[in-house]
């Protein structure tokens, strides 16, 4: 058995802890390879936030002609060349994460990788079975950083596996631009990849089993999202899904409705059901660690793992599955593994994030629902896009940025923003959590411009009726 200093399972947010401040560690990476490619550099990079961002952009682009309209501008969509498309994202993705490999394969003499799935043997013992050769390597490691991510949750509904469906691994690399696409799942992924195709084209029909689309968010945000993508796409709400079949290049979905058995035909069925971490396939038990309800490897503060010597971050351990908590886990395991006498927490108490459908979302700390159950004493101001300037310029009628805070303090408790540029005018709020600024000095002791959008913001934390 090869004994090195570290081991490295994830090459996704686990890619960047190894730089020059380990060149005296011997360091060993181990990675699978994600999506059709069985690419290097994680889901991010390769089938997560990088493509689908590139797309959305592409999506509103091809959205101009209907937004142009209100504003009395006539445009129209002529062409969405989907082969183009996908070609440009991924000819500029694919080099970057082959490029990653090698270097990982070469770029430092104390670094290597070897490409294939991983599994615990035994407490900070592996083997790893490289994907095309068979060829097995045991390895043991003093210290061992566990990145493995998660895939697609997928439910076991009768004849989904045999009919053929695709999932945010696949669905960005379709062959053609499909005329219909059913969505299953009402969360995240869901309503971005509803824009991105409609916005290209494709019928969507989104197919929810409650009876709002992105329910976790603040109620009044999750309750107009759903009002505002009714009128985009077919929604379908309160439906469990029956069955599935094909018939020739249809894919048929069977959904109980309220009033009976409802069907659903497409080319092309997209399933976005969550996700699950990866923590089954590195047999993380017989390692030692102990699990989640969920699956999830327990880590605390530190990133420590309940097995001595073994550490995890991101989406195998974390509740949060955002690319920005994966770094900032990293940067703690990095430091943490470099100074044992001087371990450093990550802070997750304000973590924020975006949803970038149509229209954005951004959303940091309490939702009104959560303050309420735990008992929280707070205040709300909503300020609508149609009540500031840069709004009426948008004709924005149904965009609000909508606050919670503690009434006696005035700091923030959380922040909800629905409408253009959402995540990009939240960022002064979570800075303001993050550093205790509270909302009335906020609001008054600096310059706001005029008549810019950050001015709903201005406006929002004017109207909290603080003490
Ligand atoms: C469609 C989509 C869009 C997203 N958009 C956003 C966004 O806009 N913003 C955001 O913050 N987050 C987004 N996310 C979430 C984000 O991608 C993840 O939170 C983040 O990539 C998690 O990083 P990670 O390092 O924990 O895992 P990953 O990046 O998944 O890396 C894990 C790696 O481990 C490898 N691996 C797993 N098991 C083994 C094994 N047994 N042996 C060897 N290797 C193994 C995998 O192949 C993979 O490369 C999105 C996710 C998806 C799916
Ligand atoms: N912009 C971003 O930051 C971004 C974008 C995409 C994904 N992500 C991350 O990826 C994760 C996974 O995304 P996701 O959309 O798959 O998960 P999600 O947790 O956001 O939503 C899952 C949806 O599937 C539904 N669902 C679950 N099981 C079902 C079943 N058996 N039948 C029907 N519906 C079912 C849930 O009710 C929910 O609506 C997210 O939690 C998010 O953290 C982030």
């Amino acid at each position: 058995m090869r004994h090195v200093d570290l081991v490295i399972i994830g090459s996704g947010s686990g890619n960047a802890i190894v730089d020059e401040r380990f060149d005296d560690w011997e360091v060993v990476y181990l990675e699978k390879g994600v999506g059709s490619r069985d690419s290097y550099g994680g889901t991010c990079l390769n089938v997560g936030c990088i493509p689908t961002k590139m797309l959305v952009h592409t999506a509103d682009v091809a959205g101009a002609p209907v937004e142009a309209r209100r504003l009395g501008v006539d445009l129209s969509l002529n062409d969405a060349d989907w082969p183009r498309i996908r070609d440009r994202i991924f000819g500029r993705i694919d080099p970057i994460a082959d490029g990653g490999q090698k270097y990982r394969q070469t770029g430092r003499p104390n670094t290597s990788l070897l490409t294939g799935t991983a599994r615990f043997t035994g407490p900070k013992q592996l083997t790893v079975i490289d994907a095309e050769t068979d060829e097995v390597t045991a390895l043991s490691a003093d210290q061992i950083v566990i990145a493995a991510g998660g895939r697609p949750a997928v439910p076991d509904v009768p004849g989904l596996a045999e009919s053929g469906f695709h999932t945010s691994d696949s669905v960005m690399r379709l062959e053609q631009l499909p005329t219909s696409m059913v969505i299953l799942g009402s969360g995240f992924i869901a309503v971005e990849m509803a824009h991105i195709f409609a916005s290209l084209g494709v019928k969507v029909t989104v197919v929810a089993r409650s009876g709002q689309l992105l329910r976790q968010l603040d109620r009044d945000v999750a309750r107009q999202f759903t009002e505002i993508a009714g009128g985009r796409w077919d929604v379908r709400l309160n439906r469990a899904i029956r069955r599935v079949d094909r018939d020739g290049d249809r894919v048929r979905v069977f959904l109980d409705a309220h009033d009976g058995e409802e069907r659903l035909e497409a080319d092309v069925l997209l399933v976005a059901t969550g996700r699950v971490p990866n923590s089954d396939l590195i047999e993380a038990e017989v390692g030692g660690l102990e699990l989640t309800g969920g699956g999830r490897i327990v880590v605390d503060e530190t990133q420590a793992t309940t097995a001595p010597g073994v550490w995890a971050l991101g989406d195998i351990s974390s509740p949060h599955q955002l690319k920005h908590v994966a770094n900032r886990e990293a940067r703690t395991v990095a430091h943490n593994l470099l100074h044992p006498k001087d371990l450093i927490r990550t802070d997750h108490r304000y973590v924020p994030y975006a949803v970038f459908t149509e229209p954005r979302i951004a959303s940091v700390g309490l939702t009104e629902q959560q303050a309420e159950v735990d008992g929280i004493e707070y205040v709300t101001s909503t300020q609508e896009y149609a009540g500031i300037a840069y709004g009426w310029a948008m004709e924005d009628t149904t965009g609000f940025a909508k606050l919670l805070a503690d009434p006696n303090t005035g700091l923030l408790l959380g922040a909800h923003i629905m409408g253009p540029e959402a995540p990009t005018l939240i960022q002064p709020l979570i800075q303001a959590m993050q550093f205790g600024l509270d909302a009335r000095t906020m609001a008054r002791d600096q310059y706001w411009i005029h008549p810019a959008m950050p001015e709903l913001i201005e406006n929002a934390l004017l109207a909290l009726p603080l003490a």
